[in-house]
């Protein structure tokens, strides 16, 4: 029997818990501000910025959104992080990816407070990481590890295969893995032989964006398959990276797309608004 690693319902058993967490730092006087600061009209952007304030006003965090116009420019936008940076009643700034064309992404995200960077991207974080120092975790990758350990499954030792380098999820993933004792490959575009690498992962980790990419055969029997993916299938259907009805069946455990790694990107990024109003508190 395949395990379905139940990402909607693992992030609502999170999120119950972390409803207390919110209202005994109510009860202390702090109400975590999340800064969500949603650049131009990308659909699903906006669907995606719509949703983590849904789940921020039911737990009762403070969201409050920044949508900036298309044409904003670099120096626009560096204004309003540079805004939040000081305002002390925020805990956690994010800056909804991808950004228009005319805005560097790398140098908005260096200029948010390495202390309020609550999507982990600043370099600063990511180093920290790196060096197997606490600081914020992408939401993506701490949401694929506390989705495993909901389900039991311990990475150490396991043979991890990531398919995808991106600074969102796959180099974050690795480190978080590594940090968790698992022996790690990372995997991209120009790897040689990549199925035959696949097949070897105990732990298969696909973030690519691109629909049912990842056959049966890459997949070694028993093996968990972790799913980043979101893409449009030719009937327009939303799928993962991987072809889940014929993976599924040799998989251990894998995530659906949608309801697997999706709603435990939001959960995680709740997790670590709190977590920094907790700082604020207790310094
Ligand atoms: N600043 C950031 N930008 C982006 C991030 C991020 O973590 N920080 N990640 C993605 C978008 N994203 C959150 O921002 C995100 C994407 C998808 C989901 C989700 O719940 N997906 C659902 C399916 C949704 C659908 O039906 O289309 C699922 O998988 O079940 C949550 C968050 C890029 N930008
Ligand atoms: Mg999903």
């Amino acid at each position: 029997m395949t395990t379905i690693l139940d990402g909607k319902k693992t992030a609502d058993a999170l999120m119950a818990d972390l409803k207390t967490q919110v209202d005994a730092l109510a009860g202390q006087g702090v109400v975590p501000g999340l800064a969500v600061v949603l650049v131009g009209d990308d659909p699903a952007s906006a669907i995606y910025v719509r949703n983590k304030e849904k789940r921020a006003q039911s737990l009762g965090i403070n969201s409050v959104i920044y949508h900036l116009p298309f044409s904003t420019s670099e120096q626009e936008l560096l204004d309003q992080v540079n805004a939040l940076n000081l305002d002390p009643s925020i805990d956690g700034i994010l800056v909804q990816l991808p950004l228009p064309d005319q805005i560097n992404a790398q140098a908005v995200i260096q200029a948010i407070d390495p202390d309020k960077d609550v999507d982990g991207f600043h370099p600063m974080n990511m180093g920290r990481l790196w060096t197997n120092l606490p600081g914020i975790v992408a939401s993506t990758p701490y949401g694929i590890m506390q989705l495993l350990a909901a389900y039991g499954i311990d990475v150490a030792g396991k043979s991890v295969v990531i398919v995808g380098r991106s600074n969102i999820v796959g180099r974050p993933l690795a480190g978080l893995m590594l940090n968790a004792n698992a022996t790690v490959t990372i995997a991209h575009s120009q790897t040689q032989d990549l199925f035959a690498l696949t097949k070897t992962a105990d732990i298969l980790v696909v973030a690519i964006g691109q629909a049912e990419f990842i056959p049966a055969a890459a997949v070694k029997p028993g093996a968990v398959v972790i799913d980043v993916g979101m893409d449009r299938n030719a009937e327009n259907k939303l799928v993962g990276d991987v072809d889940f009805a014929n993976v599924e069946p040799i998989a251990s455990a894998i995530t659906p797309v949608p309801g697997g790694v999706g709603p435990m990107t939001i959960a995680s990024l709740m997790i670590q608004t709190v977590n920094l109003a907790k700082k604020r508190l207790n310094g």
